[in-house]
């Protein structure tokens, strides 16, 4: 699982340095970081909607919408993956 998202990570991290045109990231990232944080807001919306009224097929894929750009705005933020890890890790009891 966190093998998958730290990949992913990496791949978001090339597109934001490289910015090739085809990519969905990088059209993203040129609409500006207020529309990326607002499109994380939407994603979890979307999530509890999914939970609460269609179903666990819409709940898979409403969540990785969410952690897809969730992972946008962490990279934005100059923030990893195992910055956010560890503090799970800490919070562990
Ligand atoms: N995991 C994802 C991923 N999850 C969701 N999405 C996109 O997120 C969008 C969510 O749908 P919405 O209806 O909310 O948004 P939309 O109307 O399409 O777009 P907006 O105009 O609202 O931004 C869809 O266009 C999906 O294609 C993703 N786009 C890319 N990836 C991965 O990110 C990596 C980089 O992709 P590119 O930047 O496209 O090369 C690759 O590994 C991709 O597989």
């Amino acid at each position: 699982m966190s093998e998958v998202l730290g990949d992913l990570y990496s791949v978001i991290q090339k597109r934001l340095k490289e910015m090739p045109e085809q990519s969905y990231t990088a059209s993203l990232v040129r609409k500006g970081k207020h529309y990326v944080a607002r499109k994380v807001g939407e994603e979890a919306v979307e999530v509890v909607t999914a939970s609460l009224a269609e179903g666990r097929e819409r709940v898979i894929s409403e969540s990785a919408d969410l952690l897809y750009h969730l992972l946008v705005l962490l990279a934005l933020d100059g923030i990893s993956l195992d910055e956010v890890y560890a503090e799970l890790r800490r919070r562990m009891r």
